[in-house]
């Protein structure tokens, strides 16, 4: 049997800007491919001459990723950005739990860093994720309001992969804007204090333009509602966007 690949987008050395381990160099390796189309989306969509990856960390220079790639090679452009050097490895995409078969390969290759392997998902696929919990180090799950996102609610497929997560580094983020509905953050609230204490990150959306749209007294207001509920909540806004970071 062929082995299994996977279309990645991009393979990079950067600083990870958003969540609770923000500022910690990480690499990243990026799936295309999404099963969800949040309308705020700010990720490239795998258009082929896109597809690239740094040869050297931090140099800026990029070469076409020859997709799609098995876990072996991808393995090979790992190592050539000296895990060593970072904290961990960020799976993203896109959805990187659609790759499930390639990442029960890919993963156990991929050794050096100092925390392992670091999953941002939109947290919609329990069974996905049950597939290769093991292999997983840090999570960094979204809840998606469907308003702000303007998608079909998922709560159902959060609360099933929250109970998953909980038993490894997870931490949430909820993606806001000044529009977003009262009624949905409380939702969003009510499932992660019913699974757990769990850390949360409210994170501003970011326009295209690079600005956030949310107001400090909504800021304020939402962290104060959920700090009600859970004992550690922060409201960060994508901090590599602003220092030009990838
Ligand atoms: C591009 S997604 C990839 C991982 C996964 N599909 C997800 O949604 O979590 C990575 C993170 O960026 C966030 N994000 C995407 N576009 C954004 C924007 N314009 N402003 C703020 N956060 C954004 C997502 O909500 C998610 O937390
Ligand atoms: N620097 C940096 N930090 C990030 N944190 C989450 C990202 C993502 O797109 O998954 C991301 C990203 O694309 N770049
Ligand atoms: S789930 Fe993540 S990658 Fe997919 S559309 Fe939403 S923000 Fe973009
Ligand atoms: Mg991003």
């Amino acid at each position: 049997m062929s082995p299994p690949v996977a279309p990645l987008v991009e393979i990079f050395s950067s600083i990870q800007g958003e969540g609770i381990w923000v500022g910690c160099r990480q690499i990243f390796l990026r799936f295309a491919g999404c099963n969800l189309a949040c309308s705020y989306c700010d990720t490239p969509r795998g258009i082929p001459q896109y597809c690239r990856w740094e040869a050297r960390p931090g140099s800026r220079e990029f070469l076409l990723l020859p997709n799609p790639l098995t876990a072996q090679e991808v393995a090979l452009m790992i190592r050539k950005l000296e895990p060593a050097a970072h904290h961990s490895i960020s799976l993203t995409g896109g959805e990187p739990l659609l790759h499930t078969s390639f990442l029960l390969e890919l993963i156990p290759l991929l050794k050096g860093t100092r925390q392992g392997i670091y999953l941002e998902t939109n947290g919609t696929l329990p069974d996905s994720l049950e597939r290769i919990l093991p292999l997983v180090d840090i999570i960094a799950m979204d809840i998606k309001l469907p308003g702000t996102a303007n998608i079909n609610p998922c709560w159902q497929e959060h609360r099933a992969f929250l109970k998953l997560a909980r038993g490894k580094h997870v931490f949430v983020k909820l993606v806001v804007d000044e529009d977003s509905k009262p009624e949905e953050i409380e939702r969003a609230l009510d499932l992660i204090c019913n699974v757990g204490d769990i850390p949360l990150v409210i994170q501003p959306v970011t326009t295209p333009e690079g600005k956030t749209r949310l107001n400090p007294e909504k800021a304020i207001t939402w962290q104060s509602r959920a700090l009600e509920k859970l004992t550690d909540v922060r409201v960060i806004p994508q901090t590599h966007k602003f220092l030009g970071h990838l």
